[in-house]
């Protein structure tokens, strides 16, 4: 069996001290450097995958690092909009060789409940997403409600649905929340909480609510470890979402 040499970056947080945990219990992966510095880069020279948890901030100049060392990237950072993924697409392009895979959630519970959402969103009048998250986390609207509101946005504008109604005049600033490509996304940050995801659907007599529900770090582990497994056989160089690895469209 292939043991595949991986990296950790963000290696002593609270997503990387998972991965560092899940490579190191796999069999077929191997732990060749746990880094939560980027002064430390280096020290995973060598590894076929590094996986990076880190802060959206950081993330891109990391992924530049790893294409420019030949280091495939399986990212699970949040903060992503389409001028950071064209900017990550260009730094592919010009470094031919490794690919990226990033995931705004590496929960196939996730992954299936925003498949679901974008397959319900031309059925309904209305869709809002309302995501929930623990205090620490540095960005919102997280990555997945982002992620959400793309897809929710896409299979409307495919479908030819009008624009949502709202009478909405008069407003505190943020009331409604963010405006993501039309959807509005809100969020909520709350001790106690991890990482939790509604999508609310209305209609006229009719509403429907999709929710997903991480009750722990561990649950994003198999998805982080199938994207290591397969970023080297990724057919593009930039993989956005962990879809086409589960067979979803
Ligand atoms: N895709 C998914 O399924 C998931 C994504 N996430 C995302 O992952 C990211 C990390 O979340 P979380 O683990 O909670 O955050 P933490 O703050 O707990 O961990 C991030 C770690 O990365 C370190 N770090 C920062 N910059 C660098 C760098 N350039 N190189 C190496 N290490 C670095 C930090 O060190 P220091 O504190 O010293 O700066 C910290 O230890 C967030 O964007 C979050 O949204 C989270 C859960 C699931
Ligand atoms: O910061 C987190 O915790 C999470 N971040 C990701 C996001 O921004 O969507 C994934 C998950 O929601 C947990």
């Amino acid at each position: 069996m292939a043991v595949i040499k991986v990296g950790v970056f963000g290696a002593y947080g609270r997503m990387g001290s998972e991965v560092v945990k899940a490579v190191e219990g796999a069999a077929d992966t191997e732990l060749v450097a746990a880094v939560d510095d980027p002064a430390e880069r280096g020290a995973v020279r060598g590894a076929d995958v590094v996986v990076d948890f880190t802060h959206p901030d950081e993330v891109v100049g990391n992924i530049r690092w790893l294409a420019e060392n030949g280091i495939h990237a399986v990212v699970g950072t949040s903060g992503f909009d389409d001028a950071r993924i064209a900017e990550v697409r260009e730094t592919l392009a010009a470094n031919p060789g490794p690919n990226a895979l990033i995931a705004p959630n590496f929960g196939i519970a996730a992954v299936l409940m925003m498949n679901f959402a974008a397959k319900a969103a031309p059925y309904f009048e209305s869709t809002e997403i309302v995501e929930l998250h623990h205090p620490n986390k540095a960005d919102a609207p997280s990555g997945t409600a982002y992620r959400t509101a793309e897809l929710v946005a896409g299979a409307r504008a495919r479908a030819g649905a009008e624009p949502m109604p709202d009478a909405t005049t008069s407003e505190i600033p943020g009331a409604r929340g963010a405006d993501v490509e039309g959807v509005r996304v809100h969020a909520l940050r709350m001790t106690g909480m991890i990482a939790h995801q509604e999508v609310v659907f209305g209609t006229h007599g009719e509403t429907l609510r999709i929710r997903h529900d991480s009750m722990n770090r561990e649950s994003f582990m198999p998805g982080v470890l199938l994207g290591v497994r397969r970023v080297a056989g990724l057919p593009d160089r930039v993989t956005v979402g962990l879809e086409p690895l589960l067979g979803l469209d």
